[in-house]
């Protein structure tokens, strides 16, 4: 773990003494959008770099899967073990020949000052990162590529936009950022901080699962994706790793049978690597796992069984 100075590569663990024990999470700093006369739209231009076992990342693979991207933005996986060099290849990368994710950071941008994340939205042609904040990523791969692709399933509809915005401003801080400030606080009020919230969020959303079958009703929508990458986490990684341990998501009815059926809708299964997610987390946080074993559990066998809401509906553009 650790971030590039001025270009060079220094491994630290996140700083949390000048927030009194607080995980903050940097922001992205490439947030360019596809479309305009920097990024066309172009067949063979852009890639994606994702982890396997980060959620953030795991939006973005989903969307792709869901708007048939697949056959136009290649993808590439590092490799779960986040150590010392930070995300590295397990092969070096197709473009570049890279062993080092930074060393992309450093192509795109060479002073670059921050961290080195997952997601990464990189154009061929400038050599350059389009994007690495994966809220736009999911935005742009919704609209930016259908006259290409033809697929017009819309998970950011106008009519629900208010609802999708009031859950992912609900969602972001107490949830998905949520267990990583209870797991990476290193004060007991600050984990506190982040527990409470985290719980009382998940509780307000099992009450609406309990009316609609998905956020804003039998859509399935972008702020459904944002939250299911974090609660098919929870049970084998969050709530033991993270001490996010007041009720697992398997305890609670609505979330649970909601957890499953998007996990089994139209082959997202296929975009979650358990194997790797326990591995990355276990393995590579080794301050707060020191031992680095990996447990052999849970059991999420029960991911397939038999749902008790509809499958969700896609929206047409
Ligand atoms: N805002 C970013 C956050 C991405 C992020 O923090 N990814 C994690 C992986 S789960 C990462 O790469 N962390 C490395 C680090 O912080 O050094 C997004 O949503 O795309």
């Amino acid at each position: 773990m650790g971030l590039l100075v001025d270009g060079l590569w220094c491994d630290q663990w996140y700083d949390t003494k000048k927030s009194g024990g607080h995980f903050l999470r940097e922001d992205a700093q490439f947030r360019h959008q596809i479309g305009g006369d920097s990024y066309p739209v172009e067949e063979g231009r852009y890639h994606l770099y994702i982890s396997h076992a980060c959620p953030w990342a795991h939006r973005t693979a989903i969307v792709r899967h869901l708007k048939d991207l697949e056959g136009f933005i290649p993808v590439t996986a590092v490799s779960p073990d986040m150590l010392s060099d930070g995300w590295v290849y397990d092969s070096p990368e197709p473009n570049y020949g890279y062993q080092f994710h930074h060393q992309l950071y450093t192509h795109s941008e060479r002073n670059y000052t921050g961290r080195v994340t997952v997601p990464v939205l990189w154009d061929l042609k400038t050599e350059t990162i389009v994007n690495n904040e994966s809220s736009e990523i999911i935005r742009l791969f919704n609209s930016a590529f259908n006259i290409k692709t033809g697929n017009h399933i819309d998970l950011y509809p106008e009519h629900l936009r208010s609802d999708i915005n009031r859950w992912n401003d609900l969602i972001y801080p107490s949830i998905n950022n949520g267990v990583y400030r209870c797991g990476f606080a290193t004060t007991q009020q600050a984990y506190e901080e982040a527990f409470t919230p985290l719980f009382t969020a998940l509780n307000t959303i099992e009450e609406q699962l309990s009316v609609t079958p998905y956020l804003t009703g039998e859509y399935l929508t972008e702020a459904d994706i944002r939250l299911f990458t974090t609660l098919i986490r929870f049970d084998p990684v969050y709530v033991g790793h993270f001490k996010c341990n007041l009720k697992r998501i398997a305890d609670y009815p609505n979330l649970w049978d909601y957890t499953k059926a998007i996990y089994q809708f139209k082959g997202i299964s296929n975009t979650v690597h358990f194997d790797e997610i326990k591995r990355h987390y276990y393995f590579s946080h080794a301050n707060i796992n020191p031992t680095q074993v990996i447990p052999a559990g849970p059991d999420l066998s029960a991911l397939n069984s038999q749902l008790n809401r509809p499958a969700p509906k896609l929206f047409q553009a």
